[in-house]
């Protein structure tokens, strides 16, 4: 499949508008994920391998806020449960589409995959089955805060003894210095992956209003207000990290 370079921001705009996951993004999302977050390759392939230990036989597999289905496929590599099958799902018309195009030429070259169903959706009005996994892969960021603790909730409720919600966010960091550091270390991960200084400025004032990240305190102390009983970074590179939640 070709992959389109990502060059929405690369030209000046008399008024940035607000980040969307529109067509224009999904022509180019896989090249603009890779360069912007810092590990997302790691992330994603861990994410199905971290899976397998996690699912339980004739249980659905969640992938929350799936975009084109880079952690459904990353399931569908690392997981060999009998009976389970993956619920991809996304609330943007152009990801689900462009999906299911993907799921179909996974389908057509292997066989013996877990079944998926991609379900276009808003994750917050979700009514869970009963499972064994749920991955986040950078989605409750997006989610506005008063919503994350409810959601959550319903994850937990949902998740079987033995299951886990994997969630990877960007993270911001309380002390301010450490906030600093870490920001401009990721602007330098940008660069260095060949975005201009025009590209970045102009990709963080359409994400201002957009996405809202919290910090590592933050995540952890929700998590377990939402019910869970422990929670495991497994992944941090620079201000980008994954946690393993346990029901
Ligand atoms: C950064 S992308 C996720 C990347 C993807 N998980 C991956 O690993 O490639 C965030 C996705 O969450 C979706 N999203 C945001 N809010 C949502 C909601 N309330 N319900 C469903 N999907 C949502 C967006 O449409 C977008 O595709
Ligand atoms: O923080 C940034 O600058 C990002 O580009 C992050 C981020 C994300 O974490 O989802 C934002 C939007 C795109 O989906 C890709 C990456």
């Amino acid at each position: 499949m070709t992959e389109s370079p990502d060059r929405i921001y690369a030209n000046p705009q008399a008024q940035v508008a607000d980040f969307a996951f529109n067509e224009d993004v999904v022509r180019v999302f896989p090249d603009m994920i890779k360069r912007s977050v810092p590990g997302y390759p790691t992330i994603v392939e861990n994410i199905g391998v971290l899976a397998a230990q996690f699912a339980q036989p004739n249980t659905p597999l969640y992938d929350l806020g799936s975009s084109l289905g880079a952690v459904t496929q990353a399931l569908r590599r690392h997981v060999k449960t009998h009976g389970c099958k993956v619920i991809a799902v996304d609330n943007s018309s152009a990801m689900v589409d462009r999906c299911r195009e993907y799921l179909h030429a996974q389908d057509a070259m292997f066989q013996e995959l877990l079944p998926v169903e991609v379900v276009e959706a808003d994750i917050l009005a979700l009514d869970f089955q009963p499972c064994s996994l749920v991955a986040m892969n950078f989605t409750l960021q997006f989610v506005p805060r008063e919503h994350r603790t409810p959601l959550l909730g319903r994850i937990r409720q949902a998740l079987l003894p033995g299951g886990a919600l994997i969630l990877s966010e960007k993270l911001r960091f309380e002390d301010a210095d450490e906030h600093q550091l870490l920001t401009d270390l990721h602007v330098a991960f940008k660069r260095a992956n060949g975005y201009s200084e025009l590209e970045i400025a102009q990709k963080r004032s359409a994400l201002e209003n957009v996405m809202h990240p919290d910090s590592l305190e933050e995540h952890r102390e929700r998590l377990l207000a939402a019910g869970f009983s422990k929670v495991v970074p497994w992944f941090q590179c620079l201000n980008f990290a994954s946690l393993i939640a346990l029901p």
